[in-house]
């Protein structure tokens, strides 16, 4: 499925914090999402997930306007995973991802095969089934993030918008997570800090600058030394597009 976003403007009082950001990205394509603190990441993937509202401009789904379609409906189609999302107490992990299923059961069905093995399947993936009947609260922030992923994943989504996923992770399940992204067949955006990790596992690249897109590209195209200075503001060198045609970045003390 496709996402497209025109103009999308969104402000609170008088600060403008999404600034006539346009994109689209193609079925099956992993597009990546940074930008520095503050520069309007979360506030443009909740535009982007039907979560908020924009002031002006539009979001296409499928070629269909989101303003149009219903919540549930959306949320069938649609996941989102929050950065640091927050669950209740005293459920088990199982439950976290069984949640996941609620929009594609209706009042009166029970619960299914196809249910039984989206959960299965989805806690699998994010390495957490000897996990399964563990309280979520005792889980570590690693373990947590990877539920809030798997719950997204028992949804069988077609699109996935993810805040900082790698947030609490260690560099194995950062890799895995992103490569799992990256090869599962949806339509993923992916707002992340780390911009080796952007580079490595992104098809296209959105750069934010206060709430503009200030580049959008290949990583090789976008991640040059003077966007890393102007943006960022650090002094960088790149290197490393022999074999994988992907920059990779060594930052310099200045
Ligand atoms: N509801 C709100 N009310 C007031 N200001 C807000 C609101 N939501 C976001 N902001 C402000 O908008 C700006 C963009 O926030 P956002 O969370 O989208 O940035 P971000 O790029 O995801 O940041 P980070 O990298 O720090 O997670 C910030 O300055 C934030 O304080």
């Amino acid at each position: 499925m496709s996402v497209v976003a025109e103009n999308l403007h969104w402000g609170v009082k008088r600060k403008t914090i999404v600034t006539d950001v346009s994109l689209s990205v193609a079925p099956g394509e992993t597009l990546g999402l940074i930008g520095p603190n503050g520069s309007g990441k979360s506030s443009l993937l909740r535009l982007l997930a039907g979560l908020k509202r924009p002031l002006s401009g539009r979001v296409e789904i499928n070629g269909q306007d989101i303003a149009q379609v219903s919540r549930r409906a959306l949320s069938r189609q649609v996941a989102f995973v929050q950065q640091s999302a927050a669950t209740d107490t005293n459920v088990s992990v199982r439950d976290v991802v069984r949640l996941g299923r609620t929009p594609h059961r209706s009042a009166l069905a029970g619960w299914s095969e196809a249910d039984e093995t989206a959960v299965s399947t989805a806690l699998a993936r994010v390495d957490m089934t000897g996990h399964r009947a563990q309280a979520w609260q005792t889980l570590s922030g690693g373990e947590r993030q990877r539920v809030h992923i798997a719950r997204a994943l028992a949804q069988t989504p077609q699109v996935m918008f993810l805040d900082e996923p790698t947030n609490h992770l260690d560099i194995h399940h950062q890799i895995e997570i992103l490569r799992m992204v990256r090869d599962l067949d949806l339509t993923s955006v992916v707002a992340l800090h780390d911009l080796n990790l952007a580079a490595m596992f992104c098809d296209r690249i959105v750069v934010l600058d206060e709430g503009a897109v200030r580049a959008c590209g290949t990583p090789d195209a976008v991640l040059t030394r003077a966007l890393l200075r102007e943006v960022f503001r650090v002094a960088a060198d790149i290197t490393g597009l022999s074999d994988t045609g992907r920059p990779h970045i060594r930052f310099r003390p200045e």
